[in-house]
């Protein structure tokens, strides 16, 4: 769905953002973007829906160009931004207003997703308090049906039943036509709700993988001592010392994507390598 070839870019023409960037991105699956402050992730997210022009390279939706902005592509997409500015308008007149840009859009979804996030709907937008407005922009999207819906730092600002709720929701609107793209830097956040992770660091996508192919490649588990034990990255914990380690029998485990956050972050070349390797030789 989203196909992004050498992408170069930099606010400024000296001081390169992203440099021969490369990412593919397909429907069916809910994207986590991960990256650390500043590392880019609004910037590329921009570059995907053609808010921001890459100085080199495309990036394309379903293989036109999303520079172009073109109504028929852009009626597909919805484009959640970190900061939020709503009119002071009702829910009611909000839709009447902006719905009819989606061809899809679900106007009962929408006042089902605004009760399960309990936001009244009576509401005038701009009396809300930021959480609800969040919450209301987050059940518009959804309820807009797009193929693609890119969402920068959508649980900023949620308390923690939302957060629930968000993880809940996000996966009940997911279908195999839509690619959803959530961006972050609260690792937990995404737990239990993303299928494949993309790490951004350094102006490079280091890795875009599917996180039981990360299962199967790296084992995440609790030991008490690092003896004997071939210890890729880990962290002492509560519990005793969370560790990644090599996972050459392919044994299932839950990937712990903030310990692994933090490892590939500190440029773990052990475990990017066993990540980005093409092919796994399980024991069998
Ligand atoms: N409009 C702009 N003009 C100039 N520089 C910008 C602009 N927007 C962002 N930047 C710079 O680009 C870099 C990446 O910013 P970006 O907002 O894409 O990062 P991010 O990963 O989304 O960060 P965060 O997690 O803090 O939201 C930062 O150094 C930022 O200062």
């Amino acid at each position: 769905m989203i196909q992004i070839d050498n992408l170069s870019f930099g606010y400024k023409k000296d001081k390169p953002l992203f440099q021969n960037l490369n990412l593919s991105l397909s429907r069916g699956h809910i994207y986590g973007l991960l990256g650390k402050n500043g590392a880019g992730k609004s910037t590329l997210l921009k570059n995907m829906v053609g808010l921001a022009y890459p100085l080199t390279g495309t990036c394309s939706i379903d293989g036109i160009n999303a520079s172009k902005r073109l109504p028929a592509v852009l009626e597909n997409v919805f484009f959640l931004p970190e900061e939020i500015y709503v009119p002071a308008l009702t829910t009611n007149q909000f839709v009447s207003h902006t719905a009819g840009f989606y061809l899809k859009f679900d106007k009962e979804a929408f006042y089902e997703y605004l009760s399960e996030f309990e936001v009244p709907r009576e509401a005038v937008l701009d009396k809300l308090s930021f959480g609800q407005q969040k919450k209301m922009m987050i059940a518009f999207s959804l309820a807009t049906n797009t193929d693609l819906l890119v969402m920068d730092e959508p649980t900023n600002g949620l308390d923690i039943p939302s957060k629930v709720q968000f993880r809940k929701i996000i996966a009940s609107a997911l279908s195999d036509d839509r690619c959803v793209i959530i961006s972050t830097h609260q690792v937990r956040d995404l737990e239990s709700l993303i299928d494949t992770l993309v790490v951004v660091h350094n102006r490079e996508i280091i890795v875009n993988q599917e996180l039981d192919s990360i299962a199967e490649r790296l084992l995440f588990t609790t030991i008490s001592s690092k003896e004997g034990q071939e210890v890729l990255y880990s962290e002492d914990s509560v519990r005793g010392i969370s560790a990644i380690l090599p996972n050459p029998e392919g044994v299932y485990s839950r990937v712990d994507m903030e310990l692994l956050f933090n490892a590939l972050t500190q440029e773990n070349t052990a475990i990017l390598s066993l990540l980005n390797a093409k092919q796994l030789h399980h024991a069998i």
